[in-house]
């Protein structure tokens, strides 16, 4: 029986968290990739795992699809255990984007989004509606994309319509390797820009690995630091991790210029502004409550003062110097 078009029949959770239990991998010729890691991701949650190159990255994400299979350690989703479950059901419940997205290339669009509701045995009505929902909600236009081919579309486009793919069957879990990196740096920050929108909307809970500390301090709720052999160094929030190294791996890996990373992902609160001082604020630029300290500082560098005065609803409630500004990309100082 097929039920309302573009929904799931079988009403479980739209997101489920993943536990990695003491997971090790050791490739055939004797490599350690992974000695032993464990990791919580919560439902709902975008956890980005970033690290040097060989650290084990990539082996991790495949281990919780199962395309690897671990040599040691559990790995639940929700509460299942996914070594007990066969493999390609599981990815049925996994959506997984990669690099250069994969997408078949003598296939649609519609046909590329419409696999797994294929394998699913969706209706054709059912299908068609979700495709062209999902195209949609990764702004394509179904009418105008929908037949095309894949070499018929942008970097970009490709890339949204392997997300779209990914979705398609509402996966409770999504898994990104490199997702955003075959795009050029402007492409690339629109993207994640769609995509943080399209997360708020979603909800998955995401696991996402990158090389580039930018898109994990812009994506992640949290970060996993990873050193070789899938080591873990820390796993924080961005502000966290960016404020307080937690060892000189960490440190060094951040870089010297963490500090105004920092400062992109501190919001101005009431705790960290000094208090408006007597007489008139009014000549000082004016930066508003909740926004980020960043914001202040680029503000700060553009005009001739030494302060900003941060405003709620056109009102001061408290000012900036530069240098408490430049003290919040480094609280550990
Ligand atoms: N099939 C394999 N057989 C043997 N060793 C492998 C295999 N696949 C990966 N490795 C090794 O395991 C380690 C981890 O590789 P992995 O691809 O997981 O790292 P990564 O952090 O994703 O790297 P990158 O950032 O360069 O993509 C590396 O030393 C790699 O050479």
């Amino acid at each position: 029986m097929d039920v309302t078009p573009g929904t799931t029949n079988d009403a479980g959770p739209s997101a489920a968290s993943i536990t990695l239990d003491g997971i090790r991998k050791r490739y055939p010729d004797g490599t350690e990739a992974v000695r032993e890691l464990s990791l919580e991701v919560k439902a709902g949650e975008l956890v980005v795992l970033i690290g040097p190159s060989g650290c084990g990255k990539s082996t991790v994400l495949r281990m919780i699809n199962r395309l690897i299979e671990p040599t040691a350690g559990r790995i639940l989703l929700g509460d299942d255990d996914v070594t007990e479950v066969d493999p390609v059901k599981l990815r049925r419940r996994i959506g997984y984007v990669i690099q250069n997205v994969g997408l078949f290339p003598h296939q649609t669009v519609s046909a590329n989004v419409a696999t797994v509701p294929g394998l699913l045995g969706w209706s054709r009505d059912r299908t068609r509606q979700r495709v062209d929902e999902l195209l949609e909600l990764v702004g394509l236009d179904p009418a105008q994309f929908g037949r095309r081919y894949p070499h018929e579309l942008s970097g970009g486009q490709r890339q949204r319509v392997g997300v779209a793919r990914a979705l398609a069957a509402d996966p409770v879990v999504l898994l990104m390797d490199e997702p955003f990196s075959a795009v050029d740096p402007i492409v690339r920050t629109r993207l994640q820009e769609e995509f943080l929108r399209l997360q708020a909307e979603v909800r998955k809970t995401i696991v996402l690995v990158t090389h580039d500390l930018d898109e994990a301090v812009r994506l992640g709720d949290r970060i996993a630091v990873l050193s070789e052999g899938g080591t873990l160094e820390q796993y924080d929030s961005p502000a966290a991790l960016l404020g307080a190294p937690a060892s000189a791996f960490v440190r060094e890996f951040v870089g010297a210029d963490r500090g105004i990373r920092r400062l992109a992902v501190t919001p101005l609160t009431r705790e960290v502004l000094d208090p408006v001082p007597a007489g008139d604020t009014a000549d000082l630029p004016a930066v508003p409550l909740g926004g980020s300290a960043y914001d202040a500082l680029a503000v700060l560098l553009t005009s001739a003062t030494e302060r900003v005065v941060v405003t709620e609803d056109d009102r001061p409630v408290g000012v900036l110097d530069r240098q408490r500004l430049l003290a919040l990309g480094h609280p550990e100082r």
